[in-house]
């Protein structure tokens, strides 16, 4: 088996692309450009974090739902001042058969014009509020840019979660609900470290009222990445799809319901894989991973009698056992014809958090030696502890990987005060986080001001004046220091008080 031969700090583009293949996650689909396979390792890791997710949100009184996948031209209309933006992603549906359809329908990007009509007709009473539906799905997007497995494609799995309800109030809780169940995903299942904050109105979701994201970051690159969003969109939808309920306090009175969307989709794991990976292939979170651990037999040389190597193997299967019974995902390499240092290159290339090694010289001494996938630490386990000692050593290793990225985030994450701190800052792989007025044409400029001051690759490997930084978030943890009415917005050009610290970075 050839192993990665793209080293991730050198060329961290062709790395991921070669990673995601060779550790049989993605496959190219070579009829049309921006079209992934999904296979088995991937739908593991996203069956895991729908479970996950699917269990959280029917705790909270969400209800499944499943839309058509077309939109007709005339519900978009509704939503057509946002949508205009968007025009350039959709694709239509024109012909079927050999006959032209009058009317073309588009495929769904997202889902909210295909649902609304139907939440004004369902949604009658404030006692049918919060009125709450998910649903699990694919969208098409036509990205004209370059595309990416997992990270930009031009269909991707996600759910997404639209839900209606009497007041701002209410709407915002469950918009902070989610958000925070979507950092639950990254931090405790992917080991993902991600900031919790608010878009600004530049980068928001333009149909929306406010967007709450969690953003991740990459220290390949040293940029920001959105990893999910849970918007309140107010009553913007329920004005141009008029779904209102009768006042429950004034007879008579209609009011518009307040609404939020919220959507995280396959892109997690382009993260995962991007901040945890290394030379030798992909590195997998133990709580995500199909195979948690895989026993190899070594020292099996020739001159042994046939005898012994099969007393060994029935050793190393009891071994499995207790392990399988233990609750660990494991499995044996019994495969012929391959060395154990192949295998061994073939699992760490496929992420598997443990090696357990198990030879004579192991059996004599009743033990097992491991390998962690993250450090490369070795050590070795009684026997007699398998079942206690492998789940810590597996919690371990969760918890280690996510300290180590969370250390890396927090080191590249800059509060800075002096403007010309920042591009400095943003060439050395950091994200800053500025005193800044919130308006949106002073982040256009700051974009401006920030780009082409060094020949960095972008994400796709080609060579390009670096692009200029974009605001990520408004933290909702906000540092001490900005004196309102007295600290200025960082850019140089903006005359303008600051309002709030906003961290801003070179970004997906
Ligand atoms: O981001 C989410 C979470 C899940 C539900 N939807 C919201 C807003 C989606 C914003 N968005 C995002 N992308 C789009 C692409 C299009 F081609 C298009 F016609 C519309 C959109 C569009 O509305
Ligand atoms: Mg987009």
């Amino acid at each position: 088996i050839i192993g990665i031969t793209a080293s991730k700090t050198d060329n961290f583009s062709q790395w991921y692309q070669e990673v995601v293949l060779k550790a049989e996650m993605i496959e190219y689909y070579s009829e049309i450009s921006g079209f992934f396979i999904m296979r088995p390792a991937t739908m593991h890791i996203w069956n895991t974090i729908r479970k996950w997710f699917q269990e959280r949100i029917e705790a909270m009184g969400v209800e499944e739902t499943n839309f058509p996948m077309f939109l007709s031209g005339k519900s978009l209309e509704k939503e057509k001042d946002h949508i205009d933006g968007f025009a350039p992603e959709l694709a239509w549906v024109t012909k079927a058969g050999d006959k032209d359809i009058e009317v073309p329908i588009a495929v769904r990007p997202t889902s909210e014009a295909a649902m609304y009509p139907y939440y004004s007709k369902w949604i009658r009473s404030h006692r049918d509020l919060p009125f709450r539906l998910n649903q699990w799905n694919s969208v098409v997007r036509w990205e004209a840019k370059q595309t990416t497995p997992f990270l930009r494609a031009r269909e991707f799995l996600w759910q997404e979660g639209h839900t209606a309800h009497l007041t701002e109030q209410l709407a915002g809780e469950e918009v902070l609900q989610i958000l925070e169940l979507y950092a639950g995903v990254y931090e405790q299942l992917l080991a993902v470290p991600v900031v919790r904050g608010r878009k600004t109105e530049a980068e928001k979701f333009a149909g929306g009222y406010y967007t709450t994201t969690v953003e991740g970051y990459i220290p390949s690159n040293g940029r920001g990445i959105q990893g999910a969003t849970s918007h309140c969109l107010g009553q913007n939808f329920s004005k141009m799809f008029d779904i209102t309920v009768e006042d429950p306090n004034v007879k008579g009175k209609h009011i518009h319901v307040w609404q939020n969307s919220w959507g995280l989709s396959t892109r997690v794991i382009g993260v995962m894989v991007m901040i945890h990976g290394d030379d030798k292939g992909l590195v997998l979170p133990p709580r995500i991973a199909k195979l948690q651990s895989i026993l190899i037999p070594v020292g099996l040389t020739a001159k042994m009698s046939a005898e012994d190597k099969e007393k060994h193997l029935k050793h190393l299967d009891e071994i499995f056992f207790t392990l399988k019974k233990a609750g660990i995902r494991t499995d044996v390499d019994l495969r012929d014809g391959y060395t154990p240092a192949w295998k061994f290159n073939d699992w760490e290339l496929k992420g598997v958090p443990l090696r357990l090694e198990f030879g004579p010289k192991d059996a004599a001494k009743e033990v097992v030696s491991y390998a962690r996938r993250d450090t490369g630490e070795k050590g070795t386990i009684p026997i007699a502890e398998l079942t206690t000692k492998v789940p810590e050593l597996l919690e371990t290793i969760q918890q280690d990987m996510y300290n180590k990225a969370e250390a890396a985030y927090r080191e590249h994450r800059l509060q800075l005060t002096k403007w010309e701190e920042v591009v400095p800052a943003l060439d050395a792989k950091n994200v800053v986080i500025i005193p800044h007025c919130l308006v949106p044409d002073c982040e256009d400029r700051i974009k401006e001001l920030t780009t082409g001051h060094s020949d960095e690759t972008t994400p796709e490997g080609q060579k390009a004046p670096s692009m200029g930084m974009k605001s990520l978030c408004i933290p909702f943890e906000q540092p001490e220091g900005l004196v309102k009415g007295e600290t200025k917005c960082l850019n140089p050009e903006c005359s303008r008080l600051a309002e709030q610290w906003c961290m801003f970075g070179r970004s997906y």
